[in-house]
């Protein structure tokens, strides 16, 4: 099993410290989130771990071993770093292929990632008419190439449309279900809560938190669901009959844990109660996230 070992990563820019003895691990079979504001020195970390800039202190290891001193790079590690850097002028089928050559990997495979991307319709068109989504699954097959066991992408779903968005999403989960370590980056909490098993926050090229995604949920109070009917009470004392806890909440609302929206909207429905909202709550982890990165966010808006 392929981890990702980060230990006491630094990286200056001049007198400016981006990175600051950064260390943690990304383990095989879940999604790693990589949490921090836009400056916060994630995208610095990600190139220093493929080997495209240089720590003044530290080390990364992929399975052990430094990004140069792998055999075949693209068999152990892919990344998306930057989705507008393929050549607009090549055909996507091109640019797999001269990857692929380039790198010592069956011919095979091009046609197996286009595939595994749904491109294979456009497979013949150049990637300068590609739209945004469609140049990020190009990256990603692109990082899938060499069939690594390492993937990492930066900041993957910006700008995309929420269809594209879900895409990433589902494939990114998928991959850690083969058993890949996945290392994504983020500014958005609301984005890592639906993506990630674990979560590693930075600041200031600071580490802040480095957590499971669900410790974090229950730290926080996060994973309640808001509900409304016309008839709290009773409904309150059916979800507590059936193991949740309730407590009232604003406006004649119930605040519940312990039950999924799901669970809550199938018992609901079997003692044919009506229900007017059933919302799943994030707030409380957007607010936790701001509150660990307050001292850390670069440009702080007007309040
Ligand atoms: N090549 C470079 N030369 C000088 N400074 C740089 C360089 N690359 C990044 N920086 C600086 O390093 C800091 C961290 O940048 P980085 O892009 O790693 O952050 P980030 O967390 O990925 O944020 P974003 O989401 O905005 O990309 C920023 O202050 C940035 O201006």
């Amino acid at each position: 099993m392929t981890t990702i070992e980060v230990r006491g990563l630094t990286k200056k820019y001049g007198p400016e410290t981006v990175v600051d003895d950064l260390s943690f691990t990304v383990e095989p079979g879940q999604v790693t989130g990589f949490l921090g504001p836009n400056g916060a020195g994630k995208s610095t970390t990600m190139r220093m771990i493929m080997g495209l800039a240089t720590p003044a202190r530290g080390s990364v290891t992929i399975g052990g071993r430094r990004y140069a001193d792998l055999p075949a790079p693209l068999t152990e590690v892919g990344a998306l770093l930057d989705a507008g850097a393929v050549h607009g002028a090549r055909r996507a089928y091109d640019h797999l292929l001269a990857l692929a050559v380039s790198n010592g990997l069956p011919r095979r495979r091009v046609g197996e990632v286009l595939a595994r991307t749904g491109l294979e319709g456009v497979a013949g068109r150049r990637a300068g008419g590609f739209s945004l989504g469609m140049r990020q699954r190009l990256g990603i097959a692109a990082a899938l190439l060499g069939d690594p066991r390492v993937l990492i992408f930066d900041e993957p779903v910006n700008g995309l449309d929420p269809e594209g968005i879900r895409w990433i999403r589902d494939f990114m989960r998928a991959l850690a279900r083969e058993g890949r370590a996945v290392l994504v980056s983020s500014h958005l909490m609301s984005e890592m809560a639906q993506t990630a098993d674990h979560l590693v926050v930075v600041g200031r090229g600071r580490l802040i938190a480095d957590t499971g995604m669900s410790e974090l949920m229950r730290a926080n109070g996060a994973g309640t669901v808001l509900v409304r009917t016309s008839d709290p009470g009773s409904l309150a004392r059916r979800l507590t009959a059936a193991g949740a806890t309730v407590r009232d909440g604003l406006e004649n609302s119930l605040v519940v844990s312990g039950m999924t929206g799901e669970e809550i909207g199938k018992l609901a429905a079997y003692h044919g109660v009506a229900l007017s909202e059933l919302t799943p709550q994030l707030a409380s982890l957007e607010d936790a996230f701001m509150e660990l990165t307050k001292d850390s966010v670069e440009y702080q808006g007007a309040a």
